[in-house]
């Protein structure tokens, strides 16, 4: 369950550049739903999204994510809060090209305090869902944009986080690769998370597993 309360994200605030990305934003999305947040390019999707995951703090308002309130949360607390409770899909991805496949997905669980064997085996069910074991040693700069996603995916998926974040995922796929995407959406219902897809892509409208459709317009909810 993410529920925003009355949220502001001003940048550079009492500056000649005082920007106000998100303005007085509230939004409840039930767990185990798949929600998209449609709007144009700047109209705040990726900066909601960054809060929810705590990446970045608000100006002011709350976010609860699974009871706990988020927006205030110490650094190192929402570190920790972030690697058990959220998968983040980069609309670029971020992975690291000098890795191959297995290591990129096994990132998240250097901080935990797991045996080989258990990493192993994480790694290898994450690749799975992802539909990417078969590239697991490749190096990524030699993957194709779907497999980049699909590998990205699975690091998202490897701490079993209940909630999955996606930044604009069909932005860097072709047709095929984004109708693999609507599909996957399918996996993730069954496997009962709640996803968020921040997007402008019109072909969500043919997944039949989306709950809603949040719209952004100019850091606001319309
Ligand atoms: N660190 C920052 N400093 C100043 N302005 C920022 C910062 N981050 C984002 N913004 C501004 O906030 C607005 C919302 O940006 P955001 O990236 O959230 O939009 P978006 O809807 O995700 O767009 P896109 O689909 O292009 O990713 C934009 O006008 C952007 O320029």
């Amino acid at each position: 369950m993410i529920e925003v309360k009355n949220l502001y994200k001003i940048f550079n605030q009492n500056r000649k550049n005082e920007f106000t990305a998100l303005e007085n934003v509230s939004l409840f999305i039930p767990k185990e739903q798949i929600v998209l947040l449609k709007g144009v390019s700047g109209s705040g999707k990726s900066t909601l999204l960054s809060i929810i995951s705590s990446l970045q703090k608000p100006t002011s308002g709350d976010v609860i994510v699974d009871g706990e309130h988020i927006a205030k949360l110490p650094d190192l607390h929402a570190s920790k809060f972030r690697n058990e409770k959220i998968g983040y899909v980069f609309q670029d991805f971020n992975l690291i090209n000098s890795l191959d496949v297995f290591h990129n997905v096994l990132t998240p669980l250097i901080v935990q305090n797991l045996s080989k064997k258990d990493i192993e085996t994480k790694v290898i069910h994450a690749l799975s869902l992802a539909n990417i074991k078969h590239k697991k040693d490749e190096f990524v700069s030699n993957l194709s944009g779907g497999e980049k996603q699909r590998v990205a995916i699975a690091r998202a998926l490897v701490c079993d986080a209940n909630i999955l974040l996606f930044d604009e995922p069909t932005a860097n796929l072709d047709k095929q690769n984004s109708l693999k995407f609507l599909s996957l959406l399918e996996d993730f219902k069954k496997l009962k998370k709640t996803v968020v897809i921040a997007t402008h892509d019109s072909i969500f409208e043919q997944s039949n597993v989306i709950f809603k459709t949040i719209n952004m317009q100019d850091g606001k909810i319309v």
